[in-house]
């Protein structure tokens, strides 16, 4: 019993060290808690320092990679500007359709027209034993494709998402291929859908920067008289001033669709080609001998600063220029004759005006014309793409169109051109051989300078 009392009076002696020694260690953990948390806590406000140092490092760094972006942007625009400078901002382009079975009416006829591929502003035309040459801005050799003919373009069709006004017209005579280089087929598709694919491609690449609303619209021209290809009942339109106050023109009722997609134009481009067809079939099969139009509008807004741009590319399929009036057309189709001769002829009066830089240009001479004015006008850039046909039959016919093509390419743009004062209202530059003719009240005039159509004309 004794031995039991003495070891617990042992152990009750060492409890108050024991106690004190946990006391400390409490005490000494107590105190590292702390110190964690302080530790903790500093640790954390360390890591954030480091994070939105970071993460303002970054910002920098972006902002800095932006500016270099914006820089490159408006680099590239001033190159192609100058680019557009030194090629000229109204181009003749001429394409040599390639010779196709269904064209060969009769076996072995000949080739009359030859492009010299070490030259590319050239083509050579054998007639009657003798060779004519024809210098134009650029010529596409029949084997030409889709892709070369539209890379010659792209610069200009790209240059109205930066707020240009741009017109793209294929002339030519009826089967030269215009409706092939704009439209083109499911397998190789023209300019208008490939135009648009490139304006979507490149709003895609800016689109942290730029935001854009591409519209279209698209109508014909037949007989002067304006319908809408995007309605079923192929409307007639009138052109009209805007009662904006702006002093632009515009057409009351006409159709303007709003394209989200790639896809959605094509639905588009393919709704106006089956109207086309359809007004043409009630109208005796007109398409050939009427202009269609396909307007794009792209609406720019730079997300930094909220400035805005506006930019519009008109292509156009202009009616086939082949001299009817020689065939003795009647009625209906000598109506359309006179009326397509004078508005191709409008429309070589205003790009020799434009090219020769004239105060005047003679816009509301024709409905295509006038609808045109505010992207043919200073500023804009048009190109012409004349279509010929390689075949001796179709001589006539492609001699016009390169003399026309050449003496609108041949108006200089330099300063000599520039110091031609303008002969009067809606004239020619004085001694280039380009005066619009006298109209005079029931005769058939024949220009002197456009010995062929489309620069005949009745009035
Ligand atoms: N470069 C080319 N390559 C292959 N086929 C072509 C080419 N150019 C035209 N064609 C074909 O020639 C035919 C006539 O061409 P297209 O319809 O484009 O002529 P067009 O000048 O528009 O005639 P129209 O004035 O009657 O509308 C079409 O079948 C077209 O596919």
């Amino acid at each position: 019993m004794s031995f039991f009392f003495t070891a617990l009076q042992k152990r009750l002696t060492a409890l108050p060290s024991t106690l004190r020694s946990m006391k400390t260690d409490y005490a000494s953990l107590k105190s590292q808690v702390q110190n964690f948390s302080e530790f903790y806590g500093a640790a954390i406000n360390e890591a954030k320092k480091q994070i939105s140092a970071a993460i303002s490092e970054m910002s920098e760094a972006n902002k800095d990679l932006l500016e270099k972006y914006r820089k490159e942007v408006a680099l590239r625009r001033k190159y192609h500007e100058q680019l557009v400078e030194l090629k000229g901002n109204i181009r003749v382009l001429c394409r040599v359709k390639p010779v196709l079975k269904e064209d060969q009416q009769e076996e072995g006829q000949s080739v009359v027209v030859t492009t010299d591929p070490n030259n590319e502003s050239s083509l050579a035309v054998l007639n009657k034993g003798k060779t004519r040459v024809f210098e134009l801005d650029k010529v596409f050799h029949p084997q030409a494709t889709q892709e070369e003919v539209f890379q010659e373009i792209e610069p200009l069709v790209t240059s109205c998402i930066d707020g240009y006004h741009v017109c793209i017209f294929a002339y030519g005579q009826t089967g030269s291929g215009k409706t092939y280089t704009m439209e083109g087929n499911m397998e190789n598709p023209g300019i208008n859908q490939r135009a648009l694919k490139q304006l979507f491609s490149v709003i895609e690449e800016r689109k942290d920067m730029w935001s854009y609303t591409i519209t279209v619209s698209s109508v014909e021209i037949y007989n002067e008289v304006l319908r809408d290809l995007m309605s079923k009942d192929g409307e007639k339109l009138d052109i009209k001033i805007n009662p904006d106050g702006t002093g632009q023109l515009h057409v009351p009722g006409l159709r303007v669709i709003e394209v989200k997609s790639f896809q959605h134009i094509k639905k588009i481009l393919a709704t106006a080609r089956r109207n086309r067809i359809t007004f043409g079939t009630q109208m005796n099969q007109h398409s050939s001998r009427s202009h269609a139009l396909l307007c794009v509008t792209v609406q720019g807004t730079d997300l930094a600063t909220g400035s805005k741009t506006t930019g519009k590319l008109n292509l156009v399929d202009l009616a086939g220029s082949e001299r009817v009036w020689k065939s003795g057309a009647e009625g209906e189709r000598l109506k359309e004759a006179q009326n397509i001769n004078r508005s191709l002829l409008a429309l070589g009066d205003v790009i020799q005006a434009l090219r020769a830089r004239h105060t005047h240009i003679p816009f509301r001479n024709s409905r295509l014309t006038y609808l045109l004015q505010d992207s043919l006008g200073k500023g804009s850039k048009t190109v012409m793409v004349v279509q010929v046909s390689a075949l001796e039959s179709n001589l006539g016919e492609t001699l016009c169109s390169l003399k026309f093509a050449q003496r609108v390419c041949k108006v200089e743009l330099g300063p000599a051109a520039r110091k031609i004062e303008s002969g009067g209202q809606d004239s020619g530059p004085r001694g280039t051989g380009l005066e619009t003719p006298v109209l005079k009240k029931g005769q058939l005039i024949i220009s002197k300078t456009f010995d062929c159509n489309p620069h005949a004309v009745f009035v």
